[in-house]
C-alpha cells in the first residue's frame, strides 16, 4: 500500500513555521511512574513556557487514552503501540512548530528511543520523573495502587509490570526530595535554551 503514497510537496515549510513562530519546536518527554509527579511538573512547566510567549502543547492520558487510544489497554503490546500512536502525533506537532509536552509513563526503553529517533534525537529532551515507589504508592493519586495490590487491576506499572529507568535523561528530577517548583525550574533551565537557540 505503501508504494502508491505519492506525498506532497507544501509550499509552507518546517523552517517557514519556526521563523513565524520565533521557537525551535522541542519534545519534552516525561517519564516516571504512575503518581510519580509527570502531570503536574509538565502542567506547571507548559505554563512558564506559555507566559514566555511560547507556543505549546500538552499530552497525557486523558486527552490521548479517551480518544486516539482508547481502543488500547495496557498490555506490553498495547503499550507500545500507544507510544508509537503519541510519538507520531508529537512529531506532527513539532512540524506544526509547536513546543510539544507529554506525560506518559513509557515504561520501556526501547519505545522511548524509537519515540527519539521518530523525531530526531536533537528534537528529544528526556525528563525522568524519579520517585521511589513507596512514595508513589502512597500519594496513591487515583487509589490506583490500592486495586492493584488488591488484584482489582491487572498488569500495572512497578507492580506487576516492569518500568525500564532511563539511564542518561537529559533532565533528572527526584519528585520525593524536590520542591515542585525546583523540579520545574531544573526543566526550565535546560529547555529554554533549546527552545530559543
Ligand atoms: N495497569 C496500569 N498500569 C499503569 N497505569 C494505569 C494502569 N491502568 C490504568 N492506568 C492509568 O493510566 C495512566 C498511564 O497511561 P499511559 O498511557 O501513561 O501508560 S503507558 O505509557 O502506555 O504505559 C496512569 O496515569 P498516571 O498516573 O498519570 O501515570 C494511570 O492512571
Ligand atoms: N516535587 C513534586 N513534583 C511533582 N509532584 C509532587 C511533588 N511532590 C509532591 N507531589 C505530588 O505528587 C502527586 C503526583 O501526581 P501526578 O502529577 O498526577 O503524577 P503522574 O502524572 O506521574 O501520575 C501530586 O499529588 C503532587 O501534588
Amino acid at each position: 500500500m505503501g508504494n502508491h503514497i505519492h506525498p506532497t510537496e507544501f509550499k509552507i515549510s518546517k523552517a517557514d513555521r519556526r521563523k513565524r513562530l520565533n521557537q525551535n519546536p522541542k519534545l519534552i518527554w516525561f517519564t516516571g511512574l504512575s503518581g510519580s509527579g509527570k502531570s503536574t511538573i509538565a502542567n506547571a512547566v507548559e505554563a512558564r513556557l506559555f507566559e514566555k510567549g511560547h507556543m505549546t502543547f500538552s499530552m497525557d492520558g486523558d486527552n490521548i487514552r479517551t480518544g486516539l487510544c482508547k481502543d488500547l489497554g495496557f498490555s506490553d503490546q498495547d503499550r507500545v503501540e500507544n507510544i508509537r500512536r503519541i510519538g507520531e502525533v508529537a512529531k506532527l506537532m513539532l512540524d506544526a512548530g509547536l513546543v510539544v509536552i507529554s506525560s506518559f509513563i513509557s515504561p520501556f526503553k526501547s519505545e522511548r528511543k524509537l519515540v527519539a529517533e521518530l523525531v530526531e534525537e536533537e528534537n528529544f529532551i528526556e525528563v525522568f520523573v524519579d520517585c521511589p515507589l513507596e512514595v508513589c504508592e502512597q500519594r496513591d493519586v487515583k487509589g490506583l495502587y490500592k486495586k492493584a495490590r488488591a488484584g482489582v487491576i491487572k498488569s500495572f506499572t512497578g507492580i506487576d509490570s516492569p518500568y525500564e529507568k532511563p539511564e542518561n535523561p537529559a533532565v533528572h528530577i527526584y519528585s520525593d526530595q524536590e520542591e515542585l517548583q525546583e523540579s520545574v525550574n531544573k526543566v526550565i533551565e535546560f529547555v529554554l535554551k533549546k527552545i530559543a537557540d
